[in-house]
């Protein structure tokens, strides 16, 4: 392993720099670290809040999966170490900020664009399953976007969001799939369904299941109430991909690495990712 790996470190190997993100990550600044000159995200936790949340446990087992997590579309996790208050996680830097602003900006992507980040977050996914590792909990709030234009799955540590999102009830539900909406057990097929809502919100703009109200997010997530608006206009192939994806049946999802053989994948997805 690097030399990063066992280290241990201190506040005092970095500079720290300007705030990043939009403070919902809790404090993520960029950092550069003195001796290596490298440039990082530095995420700052407190203890205090860390216990309220009683998310110790899972920030633990958290940075051990991270720390042997190693993909080009996942963001690397480094490290970390605490103080008498904080706890500190040293963070791949995603020189082009975060997706969804992006998103905002141009309301929706180009079918190539949007087959390029599907393709390569299928193949984020299937490495990640293959280590037993599944909902990474992708949406665009979640996706960074590195100096090269790829896509990073950031996984702003959902044990906590999810955690504030249940108790505070903010933030989207429209990724939910049926069986979580259901609250049964979940599996892999998971991040397939959450793939689908993103492939959707990247061609379209807007999630497949939005509503008003929760009650009707939910209603319309277990009938899998699937429209394609007329505008903007989406290819066939796109449609199709989306609706083998969105199936109620997690056992009749289509399987990713089927997901990078589908037509509308092979034609539109830029093979670099
Ligand atoms: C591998 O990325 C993570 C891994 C873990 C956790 C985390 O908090 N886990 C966690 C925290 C408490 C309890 C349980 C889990 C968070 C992240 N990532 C982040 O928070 C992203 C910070 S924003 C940002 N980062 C880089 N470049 C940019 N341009 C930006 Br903007």
């Amino acid at each position: 392993e690097d030399a990063t790996e066992k280290k241990r470190w201190t506040l005092s190997d970095f500079n720290i720099g300007k705030p990043l993100g939009r403070g919902k990550f809790g404090h993520v600044y960029i950092a550069r670290e003195r001796r290596s000159n490298h440039v990082v995200a530095l995420k700052v936790l407190f203890k205090s809040q860390l216990k309220q949340s009683q998310v110790e446990h899972q920030l633990r087992r958290e940075v051990e999966i991270q720390s042997h997590l190693r993909h080009p579309n996942i963001l690397r996790l480094y490290g970390y170490f605490y103080d008498q208050k904080r706890v500190y996680l040293i963070l791949e830097y995603a020189a082009k900020g975060e997706l969804y602003k992006e998103l905002q900006k141009c309301k929706y992507f180009t079918e190539r664009r949007s087959a390029t980040y599907v393709a390569s977050l299928a193949r984020a996914l299937i490495y990640c399953h293959g280590k037993h590792v599944i909902h990474r909990d992708i949406k665009p709030e979640n996706l960074l976007v590195g100096s090269q234009g790829e896509l990073k799955i950031a996984d702003f540590g959902w044990s906590v969001h999810t955690f504030n999102r249940r108790r505070t009830m903010c933030g989207t539900l429209d990724y939910l799939p049926p069986e979580m909406v259901e609250s049964v057990e979940h599996d892999a097929s998971v991040d397939i369904w959450s793939l689908g809502i993103l492939c959707y919100e990247f061609l379209y703009g807007i999630p497949p299941f939005e509503a008003k109200e929760h009650s009707d997010t939910y209603r319309r997530i277990l009938q899998v109430d699937l429209k394609f608006p007329p505008k903007p206009v989406v290819s066939a192939a796109a449609k199709d991909l989306i609706s083998q994806m969105l199936v109620k049946d997690t056992t009749k999802r289509l399987p990713l690495h089927k997901l990078l053989e589908h037509p509308w994948i092979v034609q539109n997805a830029d093979p670099s990712g």
